[in-house]
């Protein structure tokens, strides 16, 4: 069985449309590939932090997550986003598995290296793949919120670009992450172009001169990790489009192509 991580950003949740949710479905019932959906969330969980007047500060594009910060981001991520989809897929007729990585301890994680910098932000360090597998066996599609449980059933706070990549991983699977952009974007001629494809030199570089900033760190950082653990296939993909997804499971030129190094094409 063939799978595909699907990672939809906070930033185009709102915006995506039926006819996402109708392909995911799609590519279900036609069961060549098994569709997983990871989601975030991060606009939203600033927009409530923002309502209680707690004060929320991102260090290398992962939120530095207290303990009364960890309360909100569980709150909005499983509870008000992973429904959001959940219902958002039913409505147009697919079964939908809502979930976080606490239930069925599907995703085990540690706290990541400097917990006095970053507070309860975790490591995917394990995923329960059976589980996964059963609910996909029992014809669900997993929609699932990045909150992970460690040592002591101390909760953690994923960034869902990561948690993508290690469920893409653990499974072989191929992964795509659905975004706000065309892709990474870089300045030609003034103009903003997305690159049809980019290797992890050129990545490290762009990152280097500020070309890659912000959230797009963790993903570009997420998409090389999951291609050297074992994902065959990582783009990221505009969500504004609605066939995009379709056409990256074709195999068709589509948002940006990421891959550890540059293939040579022969025509
Ligand atoms: N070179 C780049 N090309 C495109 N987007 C970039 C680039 N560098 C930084 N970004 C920012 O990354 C954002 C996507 O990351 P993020 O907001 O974390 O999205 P998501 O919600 O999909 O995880 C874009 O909206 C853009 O502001
Ligand atoms: C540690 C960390 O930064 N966690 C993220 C989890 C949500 C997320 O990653 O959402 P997007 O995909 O929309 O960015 C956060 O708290 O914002």
């Amino acid at each position: 069985m063939d799978y595909i991580v699907i990672k939809c950003g906070g930033s185009i949740i709102d915006q995506l449309s039926p006819d996402f949710y109708k392909n995911v479905i799609e590519l279900q019932k036609q069961k060549q590939v098994q569709p997983i959906i990871v989601h975030g969330g991060g606009p939203m969980i600033s927009t409530r932090l923002k309502q209680m007047n707690v004060a929320t500060t991102f260090v290398d594009g992962l939120r530095v997550t207290t303990k009364e910060v960890l309360d909100v981001v569980e709150m909005v991520l499983s509870g008000s986003v992973n429904k959001q989809m959940v219902r958002a897929l039913l409505q147009q007729g697919g079964q939908a598995m809502g979930l976080s990585g606490i239930d069925g301890y599907l995703l085990h994680a540690k706290p990541i290296t400097d917990i006095n910098k970053y507070g309860f932000v975790g490591e995917v360090e394990h995923v329960n793949v059976t589980f996964l597998k059963n609910i996909i066996a029992h014809d669900y599609i997993p929609i699932i919120s990045p909150i992970a449980i460690g040592e002591q059933n101390q909760r953690y706070n994923i960034n869902a670009d990561l948690a993508a990549a290690a469920i893409a991983q653990a499974l072989h699977a191929n992964l795509c992450f659905i975004s706000d952009i065309p892709g990474i974007l870089v300045d030609k001629n003034g103009q903003k172009h997305p690159l049809h494809e980019t290797t992890k030199k050129q990545i490290e570089s762009l990152i280097a001169s500020n070309i890659i900033y912000g959230g797009m760190i963790p993903k570009v950082q997420a998409a090389l990790t999951a291609l050297e653990q074992g994902a065959p296939c990582v783009a990221i993909l505009d969500g504004m489009k609605t066939n995009s997804l379709t056409d990256f499971i074709a195999g068709k030129q589509v948002g940006t192509s990421i891959q550890l190094e540059e293939v040579s094409h022969v025509y």
